[in-house]
């Protein structure tokens, strides 16, 4: 593949899940570096053939596309001693949550072009979602930025100020769905199954209902009415989940998570 070199500046969980989700889907794992500061860390990484450094600037210096997943509060100190080496030669792609495309440019020179992206670590096995926005980006950048979370999943363009509504949903969410899950498992093991057992049963079955909604486009409640046996133990469980607050539960949730990073 004809592929532009791309450092990950920032190899933490989110980080890392893009460089294996991009060597698994035939990027060059040579043609990709991942930074971060404790980098024996990342020795994973570097026995698959990508180049791990703790030096930011060498891995700008040799890219052409610079995807940033630190935490927030770490951008603008790095930023600084990278603003003289980055140039409107690059992309640049922002994974990094509650730091806006505006405040990125601000710690950049002029004519730099940014896209903000909002994957989540499923991009590891390719099944990520990524929300992207962006103002300044030419058509051919953003085709670029689809390209490579394209590798990583699906891609969706949003309004940059559903930003954080796309961080809730979209990657919180794997949280959330793994704790579903887990609960799922932990009242698997109750009702008999060994835990091995539970995991793959509740696992398969959520794939399952995940892909009836994405294949068929149908709303939930459609899939439901299919399986709600008149007075059988399906209504039964959901209607004590539901007394016991279970989407009043989730609901309250996605917006308490959305309201800690608004709050400043
Ligand atoms: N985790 C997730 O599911 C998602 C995260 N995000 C966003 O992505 C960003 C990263 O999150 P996450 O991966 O979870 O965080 P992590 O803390 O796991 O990763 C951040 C990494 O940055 C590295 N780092 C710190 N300082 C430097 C430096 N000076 N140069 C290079 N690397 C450095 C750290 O490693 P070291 O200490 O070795 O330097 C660390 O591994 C955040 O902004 C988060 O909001 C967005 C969507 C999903
Ligand atoms: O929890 C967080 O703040 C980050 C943003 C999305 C996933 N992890």
């Amino acid at each position: 593949m004809n592929q532009d070199t791309i450092a990950i500046i920032g190899g933490g969980n989110l980080g890392r899940s893009i460089a294996q989700g991009l060597i698994k889907n035939q990027f060059n794992p040579e043609q990709i570096y991942v930074t971060r500061t404790k980098v024996a860390l990342l020795d994973d990484l570097k026995a698959q053939h990508i180049k791990t450094t703790s030096n930011n600037i060498e891995a700008v210096k040799n890219a052409k596309i610079l995807i940033f997943a630190l935490k927030p509060y770490r951008i603008e100190a790095v930023l600084k001693e990278l603003t003289s080496h980055i140039t409107p030669e690059h992309l640049v792609i922002s994974v990094i949550s509650d730091f806006s495309l505006e405040q990125f440019s601000n710690c950049l020179t002029p004519n730099i072009q940014i896209v903000r992206a909002m994957p989540n670590t499923a991009a590891a096995i390719g099944e990520s979602m990524t929300c992207l926005a962006s103002k300044n980006a030419s058509a051919e950048n953003i085709s670029k930025t689809k390209l490579i979370f394209e590798a990583l999943g699906e891609t969706i363009e949003i309004d940059e100020n559903l930003m954080d509504a796309a961080t809730v949903l979209g990657a919180c969410g794997i949280a959330y769905a793994l704790r579903f899950i887990r609960a799922m498992i932990q009242g698997g093991i109750e009702i008999g199954f060994d835990a091995k057992t539970a995991t793959k049963i509740a696992s398969q079955t959520v794939k399952g209902a995940s892909e009836l909604l994405l294949q068929n486009g149908n709303h939930p409640e459609e899939e439901i009415d299919k399986v709600t046996t008149p007075k059988g133990c399906t209504i039964a469980g959901l209607n004590e989940m539901e007394h016991q607050g279970f989407s009043s539960s989730l609901i309250k949730g996605i917006k308490t998570s959305i309201e800690t990073i608004q709050k400043d």
